[in-house]
């Protein structure tokens, strides 16, 4: 009796939620406040990274700014400091567990304050060919570093601060409030050639998001600690510079502005959604992952050229350096 009860309420709930999320489509639900908020951002010297920061201090929040390049970090600081923000930087490198935690420690010292708020956006990609044998070892192991283990310690030292604020700290338990975003990529939602590495880290990526979204919800203490998965196309940051798909593909599917994917980005942070593609267009390869045939999946990937669209992102890294721009094998 319990049982079918349980589903019944289970039977309403899928419906609600499927039609709450048809009317969110037109109807966007209100905006959260984070002017005084305190943000933590990763990798927060790139394209992305200082978009976001710009973002969040726009809206009043207070940035505290990790990469591990201190110049660029620095330069992030710089252009939110003359649009009046509030910025702090911290030389990091997150796949660092023992740094991380002592930065985690000083943050906390310098400002007297906990992050509310945390960005994990640091990422690499190495652009050569893993199979070929063409990726050293260790630069394998470093994108898996960055990309995904990166999270857990960034995170987990977060995370003890949210349990330490309900466990120690009632006023702030009564507040509740926390927000934890993964910058993951839509190559953590489904994979393409030649990114093996890359496409293992974003996977574990949107995996430590996914648990750890459905950790928070099994506690009532912790719903107001919210967390939102960014899952971007290819952005014209450089990272990936020369991916490209088939040319006729690409009049629907262009190379994102980092403008608008932060954009995008922010719009669903400040709604708690849990998952965000963008643009909105790639929840389709998305869903056919997981409902055609693998096959199928295979032929479209062909049609748009997309199993081949990582070769000439190879050889421009390739060409980058042998020219000395970046750092050689
Ligand atoms: N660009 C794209 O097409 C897409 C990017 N993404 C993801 O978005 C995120 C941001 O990418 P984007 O802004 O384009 O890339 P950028 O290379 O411009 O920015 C990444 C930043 O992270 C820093 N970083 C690298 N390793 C570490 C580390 N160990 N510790 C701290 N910081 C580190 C980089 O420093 P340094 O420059 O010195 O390496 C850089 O400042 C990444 O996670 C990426 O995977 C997702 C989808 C598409
Ligand atoms: C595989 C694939 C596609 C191409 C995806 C590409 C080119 C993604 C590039 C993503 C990047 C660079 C992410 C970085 O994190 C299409 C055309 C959507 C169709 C479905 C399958």
């Amino acid at each position: 009796m319990i049982f079918l009860m349980d589903m019944q309420m289970m039977m309403l709930d899928v419906v609600y939620f499927m039609l709450r999320g048809c009317l969110r489509i037109v109807m966007r639900p209100r905006t959260k406040d984070v002017s005084g908020e305190l943000v933590l951002i990763t990798g927060a010297g790139g394209g992305l990274g200082r978009l976001f920061a710009q973002e969040f201090v726009e809206l009043g929040a207070e940035v505290v700014l990790w990469d591990i390049n201190a110049e660029t970090n620095e330069a992030t600081a710089k252009l939110v400091r003359e649009a009046g923000g509030k910025a702090h930087t911290y030389t990091v490198d997150v796949t660092n567990r023992d740094k991380v935690y002592q930065a985690a420690d000083r943050v906390r010292k310098d400002l007297g304050r906990d992050v509310t708020m945390l960005v994990n956006n640091a990422g690499v990609v190495a652009g050569r060919r893993v199979m070929e044998r063409d990726v050293p070892d260790d630069m394998v192991e470093r994108t898996l570093k960055v990309n995904c283990h990166g999270h857990f310690w960034v995170s987990l030292e977060q995370q003890l601060q949210f349990i330490t604020k309900l466990a120690f700290l009632p006023q702030m338990k009564a507040n509740n409030h926390g927000h934890i975003v993964t910058v993951a990529s839509v190559l953590g939602l489904f994979a393409t050639a030649f990114v093996e590495d890359y496409c293992a880290s974003k996977f574990a990526a949107v995996g430590f998001h996914e648990s750890l979204t459905h950790e928070l919800l099994t506690e009532d203490d912790w719903d107001g600690v919210k967390t939102t998965l960014v899952c971007p196309y290819l952005v014209d940051t450089g990272m990936f510079e020369g991916c490209r798909i088939r040319e006729e593909a690409e009049l629907v599917l262009t190379a994102l502005e980092p403008g608008y994917c932060v954009k995008q980005a922010m719009n669903a942070i400040l709604i708690d959604q849990p998952l965000v593609c963008i643009p909105r267009i790639t929840y389709i390869p998305f869903i056919a992952r997981a409902l055609l045939p693998w096959d199928a999946n295979v032929a479209t990937y062909r049609f748009l050229g997309s199993d081949k669209c990582m070769h000439p992102f190879i050889e421009t890294m390739k060409s980058k350096a042998a020219n000395g721009a970046i750092k050689a094998a």
